[in-house]
Parts: structure tokens; sequence; C-alpha cells
């Protein structure tokens, strides 16, 4: 029952945890990020991970997505925290405010996207890709931590590491998105098969490139307001354990029962070498 954090760009860490220790954990799906920072922090277990490893090493495309979620899994996280830095579609979401996110478009096409494959093929349901509960326990801290928070939004997913076009970037808002970043997928997909609660709070650093009274999205713009709004963030995190204490109950949205009906490959079919990988992810059912 341990409280999982990824940080993205920006959040290398995490301060205030009692027994802190960064602890190395090897998975079925090669090294994970970075080393995870365990450690208690208001009554909770946490475990974070920082998204691009400290220093800012890897690019979303080198992000290795499986290998993460399989790692918090493995040390006993239920419910992950997704923080991540976005650009704003819309005027009204704008820099410094926090987008508790509920839908997603994926547009990525170089990250591997699941931990299922050829000899165990599982379908889950992506329908509400975030879990409720965790999201309105995420948006209550951010409020409390001063921030403007928008509940409900919709993450268009771009592979990256370029930011978009201006034809692109007007697309996505024909489309309906309200943010844009280059990490929550595959990241959302595969803590769905992995059963754990999944809430992504994206905090908008800029407006990328359609808006005609802001100049077009740079790193150091990213960093800039993301630089501003540090201690906002870690007031986010710092408030979550007291409003969302460990669950003694199955989770009310059903998170962490997706592999109920998902698995269809027949029991006498399936690759034994990947039902090992998949001890920790789905062992549950398997
Ligand atoms: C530094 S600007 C682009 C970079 O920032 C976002 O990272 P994250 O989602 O991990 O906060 C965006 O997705 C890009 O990776
Ligand atoms: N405009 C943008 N596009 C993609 N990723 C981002 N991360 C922060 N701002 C972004």
């Amino acid at each position: 029952m341990t409280l999982g954090i990824i940080g993205g760009s920006g959040v290398y860490d995490l301060d205030g945890l009692e027994d802190a220790r960064w602890q190395e954990v090897e998975t079925p799906w090669g090294a994970p990020s970075d080393a995870i920072l365990t450690g208690r922090l208001g009554g909770r277990d946490m475990a974070f991970l920082p998204r691009h490893a400290r220093g800012h090493r890897l690019t979303p495309s080198d992000v290795p997505y499986r290998a993460n979620i399989d790692a918090l899994k493995r040390l006993g996280v239920t419910e992950v925290v997704s923080v991540s830095a976005c650009g704003s579609f819309r005027e009204e979401m704008a820099p410094g405010d926090f987008v508790i996110v509920d839908q997603f478009i994926d547009r990525t096409f170089a990250r591997a996207k699941s931990f299922f494959g050829p000899g165990c093929v599982a379908h889950v349901s992506l329908a509400h890709p975030t879990c409720a509960r965790l999201s309105r326990a995420a948006a209550e801290a951010a409020r409390a931590a001063g921030v403007t928070v928008h509940e409900g939004g919709t993450y268009l997913a771009m592979e990256g590491p370029q930011f978009s076009t201006r034809a692109e970037s007007e697309m996505y808002r024909a489309w309906g998105c309200d943010v844009i970043g280059m990490t929550n997928m595959p990241e959302a997909k595969l803590a769905r098969e992995a059963e754990l609660c999944y809430a992504s709070v994206a905090m908008v650093t800029d407006y990328d490139c359609w808006h005609d009274d802001h100049g077009a999205v740079d790193v150091a713009t990213v960093v800039r307001t993301l630089t501003a709004n540090a201690e906002a963030a870690r007031g986010l995190v710092r408030g979550l354990p007291e409003r969302l204490p460990a669950r003694d109950a199955p989770c009310p949205e059903g998170c962490d029962r997706a592999l109920d009906h998902a698995i269809i490959t027949a029991a006498d079919a399936r690759d034994p070498e990947l039902l090992a990988r998949l001890d920790a992810v789905a062992g549950r059912v398997l």
C-alpha cells in the first residue's frame, strides 16, 4: 500500500521523507529510469522515481516506462501520482496552473506500450484511464498548496523530443485537447495493465506555439515556470498522504482489478517465459 510519485521535468527529488534511501531495483523489463527513493511521509510509505533520471539524462522516448511501472509495483506501490510539465491549449489554463488530467490522446509511436505480447495477450479497458479517487486527492492537495487547479482535461501525448509545429498545435486544439506533453503515454496504459491507480498532475509551463500573444515554447520558458512553481509541487506531494489514507478495501474505481477479464490467451497456449516476466505486474491473475 505504498504511494508512488513519478517526477517529471524539474522534479528529480522528494524532500521531507523519514528513513529516506535510494534503492536500486531490477526488473524483467530492464532497469528503471533511476534508483527509487523510498521513505515515509505523513504516515504513508512512499516511493519516488525521477522519470528522466537525476540530472535529466533520458529523453521522453528513452524513458523505460515498463521497467518504471514494474519496479514501483515490485516495491509495493498501489497508487501512482505522475507529476509532469505540459503546454496548454486553453487560454484559461495558464502557466503556473495545475491540470488534473482525466483523458489522453496517444500520438507516441516509438515506445513499448504493453507488458503483454505473443504468448500472453491481454486487453484492458482505458475508457477511464485515471483513478477518480486518486485524482480528487491530488486536486485537493494542490489547492491546499495554493495552486489554481483545473479538474479534468485531455492530455495529448506526443513523441518529441522536438516541440510541435504550429499546424500540429492548432490541430490538437481543434481536437479538443487541453494540454500537451511527451511522457504520460504509455505510462498511464502500463499503470492500468499493472492494476495500479494512476493520477496525472500536469503543471502548465507554456502555451505551446498556438498563442499569438506568447512566444513559441522553449526549454528556458519551461524551466523558468517550473522553478517558480517548485514549492507548489512540493506542497502538493506533502499534502497527499493526509488526503489519501492507505486503502483498506478494493479501489472503488476498480483499478486494482483491471486484469480480471483482460487475458484472452488460453492457459495451455501461454508462453512460460513471458509469464515469468509478468510475475509482479500480473501475478495476481496468472
Ligand atoms: C523540458 S520541456 C519537455 C519535457 O518536459 C515534459 O516532461 P515531463 O512530462 O516528464 O514533465 C515533457 O513531457 C517533455 O519530456
Ligand atoms: N508545449 C509542450 N509540448 C510538449 N511537452 C511539453 N512540456 C512542457 N511544455 C510542453
